[in-house]
């Protein structure tokens, strides 16, 4: 089912932060990469799309279904959202908020296939190690890589993540951005992911929209969206494009100076 963003305006209250955001025809199975600076309107779409926030205008459509017309349970069921802001205080083991987040959207009672399907989560984003450990006392990069797992358990038809490995080190950040796309390959999940990290976005991403000020300034595959002024522009730096032997490429930056 692909996922079509028409026309959203969308923000707090009266004020409208998104405005005539359109990103057609996003596949399943696909990663998609939104970026653009702080404060652009990357979470308020990410919250417009979980059903968080309402659109002022415009639509989200799931196939040939608007999002607005599905209940909550099935929009939450459909997609699985996690906030840039995560963490919980509550006495539970990793395994134990991993299975909570799975019955979240469904009756309350523990079938097995629900506790393999916890542990294969675990194993697939390598945490089983962290499976009786209480989720208060990770470590921040820890914290965040179980977000991801209580995000990926169910099996949605889309994963919104805003940040996903923004307190991760650079072996974790390769490795869950990895599992997440082979994952969701596999099963046809689509992928938003909001990144900072323009190198990581290149090597996972199979698209860019790059956001600024509420709007769409480009969208397409990444050396498309990375080679464009609008990068430079939009982040108030300089950059160059470089290409390895090894046929990825990454992104070179200074800082632009205005007086
Ligand atoms: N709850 C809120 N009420 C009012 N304004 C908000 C609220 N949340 C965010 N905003 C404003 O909306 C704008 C976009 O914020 P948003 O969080 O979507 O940006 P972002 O692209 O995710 O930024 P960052 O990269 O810093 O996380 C900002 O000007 C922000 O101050």
């Amino acid at each position: 089912m692909t996922l079509d963003i028409q026309d959203l305006t969308a923000g707090y209250g009266r004020k409208a932060i998104l405005r005539n955001i359109s990103v057609p025809a996003i596949e399943p199975g696909s990663f998609v990469g939104v970026i653009g600076p702080n404060a652009a309107g990357k979470s308020t779409l990410f919250k417009t799309i979980a059903g968080l926030i309402r659109p002022l205008a415009g639509e989200v459509r799931l196939g040939d279904r608007s999002l607005a017309h599905l209940s909550r349970r099935d929009r939450a069921r459909a997609i699985a959202y996690m906030p840039q802001a995560y963490g919980c205080n509550a006495l539970l083991t990793v395994f134990e908020s991993v299975l909570l987040a799975l019955k979240q959207t469904s009756g309350w009672r523990v079938r097995e296939d629900n506790l393999t399907q916890v542990s294969a989560t675990l194993a697939s984003l390598r945490l089983s190690h962290l499976a009786d450990r209480g989720i208060s006392d990770l470590s921040g990069g820890q914290a965040q890589m179980v977000a991801v797992a209580q995000t990926l358990v169910r099996a949605p038809r889309m994963v919104l993540l805003d940040e996903p490995t923004s307190a991760l080190d650079l072996h974790h950040q390769l490795s869950i951005l990895g599992s997440i796309r082979s994952q969701m390959k596999a099963r046809g999940t689509i992928v938003m992911a909001a990144l900072h990290d323009l190198n990581l976005a290149a090597k996972f991403c199979d698209r860019l929209v790059l956001i600024n000020q509420g709007r769409i300034l480009a969208d397409g595959r990444p050396e498309e969206v990375l080679g464009l002024d609008a990068i430079g522009e939009t982040y108030r730096v300089t950059t160059t494009l470089e290409t390895t032997r090894r046929g990825s490429f990454f992104v070179d930056a200074t800082l632009d100076h205005h007086p």
